[in-house]
Formats: structure tokens, C-alpha cells, sequence
């Protein structure tokens, strides 16, 4: 049985090109710091090189209640026990990885600006959503764009909305206030002179008060 995940917070993903060791290390760090959730994306290593690194952070997450979620390939999440997978709209059918995968897996779908896609996403067995690029992302400069106001029609979806792209500790209120539940960060976290900081910048926005609406508005 898993545990019940973390529902809000930061949804760290690892970046391309870095060994072995510092990215063991630079998780670690970042798990200390209260990331909620860790993405394995990695575009760029071999099969194996992607295995061997996937199943070493597979138990740093574990001993902290964190779950581990592979980007793009749900065959690799189930080999090696993972709790989930994220899928884009070029990754294969989100109705066939639910089949293939254990009930309880996470199960994301990238939806981009589109609300409608993110409907037939959940209709399909995604377990969260996930919008964006909100801002402009130095890890996918040509990534389509999102306007926040999306965050806020995808909560009659029922499920966890996911924001990314571009978010930094200074932009990221404005996400969470929209409605993110999770906010998925590469660059911020793992290119910041110090990771830990980083994470906890970031899941202190989910500490914080909303900001007030100006008079005269409702969310
Ligand atoms: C949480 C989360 N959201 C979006 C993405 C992007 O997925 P995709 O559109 O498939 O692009 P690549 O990651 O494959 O470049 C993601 N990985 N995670
Ligand atoms: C994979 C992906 N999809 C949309 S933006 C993005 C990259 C997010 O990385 P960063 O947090 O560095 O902008």
C-alpha cells in the first residue's frame, strides 16, 4: 500500500546532463529541503544510464514519503517499481499506461494551455494535470505558453493541477494563489547555486497567506 502523497508543494524534476553522483546528491539535498514530489526526466542519457539513475533515486524518495515519477516512459516506472509517470501528448495513450500501471500509480498528463485536453487527460486515467509554460523556461525556451486564469478553470477537474515552466522563487506566489497544487521546477531548483534554498523558497509559498483580491473582485 502507498502512503497517501503530499498534495501541495514543490514537484522537483532533475535535469539533463549531470552525472550520476551529483545528481544522487543534489536530490538528496532537495528532498531534505521538503520537496513534495521528484520527477526522473532525463532527455538526453542512454536506457541504461536512465535505469541505473532512476533506481537510485528511488530510494531516497521512499525514505521520505516522496514519490518518484518518471517522465515520459511509463514501461521504465513500472520496471523499476516507481510510483508513477508523466506523460506529454507525444508519450502514447494515457488510457493505455493506466491500464498497464497499478491502480495507485500517479498518473500526469502534460495539457499545455488547452483545458479540453486536460479534460479527456482525466477522462483517460490521468491522476493530475499539469499546465504551462507559465513563464519563459530557460530548460524549453520554445515551450507553448499558459495564462494563470487556467489554473483556476481546471479546478472543477477534481484532480491535482500542476504548474510549470520558468518558475521562479519570485513568481511562484502568483501560481499558488491561481490555484496550483504543485509546482514543477527544474532550472530553479537544480541550477541554483544552492538547491536546498531553493526547495524551501519555493514550498514556503505554500505557507504563505493568499495575497487579498483587489476590492471589488472574486476568485
Ligand atoms: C509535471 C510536468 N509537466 C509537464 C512536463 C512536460 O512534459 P512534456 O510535454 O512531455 O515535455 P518533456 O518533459 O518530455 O520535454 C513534465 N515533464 N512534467
Ligand atoms: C519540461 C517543460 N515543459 C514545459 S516548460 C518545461 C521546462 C521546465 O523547466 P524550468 O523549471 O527550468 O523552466
Amino acid at each position: 500500500m502507498k502512503p497517501p502523497w503530499p498534495a501541495h508543494g514543490l514537484y522537483a524534476i532533475t535535469p539533463d546532463e549531470i552525472d550520476s553522483a551529483r545528481l544522487v546528491s543534489r536530490a538528496q539535498d532537495v528532498l531534505d529541503a521538503g520537496a513534495a514530489w521528484l520527477q526522473y526526466r532525463n532527455k538526453t542519457a542512454s536506457a541504461r544510464d536512465r535505469r541505473e539513475q532512476a533506481l537510485a533515486l528511488l530510494p531516497l524518495c521512499h525514505a521520505r514519503g516522496v514519490p518518484l515519477i518518471v517522465n515520459d516512459d511509463w514501461r521504465l516506472a513500472a520496471e523499476i517499481g516507481a510510483d508513477g509517470v508523466h506523460l506529454g501528448e507525444d508519450d502514447g495513450d494515457i488510457a493505455a499506461a493506466r491500464a498497464a500501471l497499478p491502480a495507485d500509480a500517479l498518473l500526469g498528463a502534460s495539457c499545455y494551455d488547452d483545458l479540453a485536453l486536460a479534460r479527456r487527460a482525466v477522462a483517460a486515467g490521468a491522476s493530475y494535470v499539469a499546465f504551462g509554460a507559465f513563464f519563459p523556461s530557460p530548460t524549453k525556451p520554445g515551450a507553448r505558453r499558459a495564462s494563470p486564469a487556467l489554473l483556476a478553470a481546471a479546478a472543477s477537474l477534481g484532480v491535482p493541477r500542476v504548474a510549470i515552466g520558468g518558475i521562479t522563487p519570485d513568481n511562484a506566489s502568483s501560481l499558488v494563489d491561481a490555484g496550483a497544487d504543485l509546482l514543477a521546477v527544474i532550472s530553479g531548483v537544480f541550477d541554483a547555486p544552492d538547491p536546498a534554498a531553493a526547495a524551501r523558497a519555493y514550498r514556503a509559498c505554500f505557507d504563505r497567506t493568499p495575497s487579498p483580491l483587489p476590492h471589488g473582485t472574486t476568485p
